[in-house]
């Protein structure tokens, strides 16, 4: 199944009787840019590192392009990976970093290396212990970005660049998956993973809770509606899909929860003037998620 990059089968990991990533199975098909949000603590990385045969599975399995994420040399010759605390060797300059990935890694293209480090304005003179954080990510992104490898796996790689290397990465992502790239992309930042992300998973409490695309996602959340009308105010109370009714100064806000057809028949009877839905933004959804505590 080379359609397949990344496969997760019933992944599991205790430490002790807790288990941090629980019954996990997921598939991220080969070219798409798969977005993998939760928040600190939720089993990400845990995640990630069995992916990549770094962490071995109290049960369950993962499978790179269907070989054994266990078979570390083998399932690596298909994957680049940044890792979120990105270390370097202090004496070697970034440069020589660059040159020592390219000869152990899938194999690169150099021309596109090369525009890499423009545009993430890399200085690849310098050695290795002298980079800041965001520095020391770029080397790794610049790295990974310039390889053939058929899966990109990115821990949190973002989270120490500014928003002009943030553009040059969300460029970056959308090149990947041109040129038939799947990238696995664990994040925080809700913004990347709506701009770049085909598909998204949310991990709650090592609990796979939803994946979906952005647009079934918001499907699936409240969308608020603001109407203002003129004469007496309709009656929504008990309306199907609609909650959390508020007066404005001018007309009423609610939060429709399903399909609008309920709340147009109410409002029908009145002279609406003005009519807008908001969709909810990602941050949003995520306070659905997890708004209330994690089940245990
Ligand atoms: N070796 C370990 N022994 C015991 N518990 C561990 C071990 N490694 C991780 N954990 C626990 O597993 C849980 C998940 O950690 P993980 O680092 O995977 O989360 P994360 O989603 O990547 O978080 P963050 O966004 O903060 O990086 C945490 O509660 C952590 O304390």
């Amino acid at each position: 199944m080379d359609d397949i990059a990344l496969r997760a089968v019933h992944l599991t990991k205790r430490y002790g009787r807790s288990a941090v990533v629980d019954d996990l199975t997921l598939e991220v098909p080969a070219g798409q840019v798969f977005g993998f949000l939760g928040p600190n603590g939720a089993g990400k990385s845990t995640t990630i590192r069995m992916l990549l045969g770094l962490a071995r599975p109290s049960s369950g399995q993962a499978f790179v392009f269907d070989v054994d994420a266990a078979d570390a040399r083998r399932a690596h010759t298909r994957l680049a990976y940044v890792p979120a605390d990105v270390a370097l060797w202090p004496q070697l300059t970034g440069g020589e970093h660059l040159e020592l990935f390219a000869a152990t890694g899938p194999g690169i293209d150099r021309v596109y290396r090369d525009e890499l480090i423009d545009r993430f304005q890399l200085d690849p003179s310098k050695p290795g212990r002298t980079y800041s954080t965001g520095n020391r990510q770029k080397v790794a992104l610049v790295a990974a970005f310039a390889t053939r490898a058929p899966l990109l796996v990115l821990d949190e790689p973002t989270s120490g660049l500014d928003p002009l290397m943030e553009r040059e990465f969300r460029t970056a992502v959308t090149a990947a998956r041109e040129r038939g790239q799947a990238v696995f992309l664990s994040s925080h930042q809700l913004a990347e993973v709506e701009a770049v992300c085909d598909r998204i998973g949310i991990l709650r409490a090592g609990r796979l809770v939803e994946v979906a695309t952005v647009t079934q996602l918001r499907a699936l959340h409240r969308a608020e509606v603001t109407v203002t009308f003129t004469g007496p105010p309709p009656q929504l109370d008990g309306t199907p899909g609609v909650g959390a009714v508020e007066t404005t100064g001018d007309g009423l806000r609610f939060a429709l929860t399903g399909p609008p057809g309920p709340a147009l028949q109410a409002l029908a009877g009145t002279q609406v003037t003005t009519l807008s839905v908001r969709e909810p933004s990602l941050a949003e959804i995520f306070l659905d998620y997890y708004g209330e505590p994690a089940p245990r």
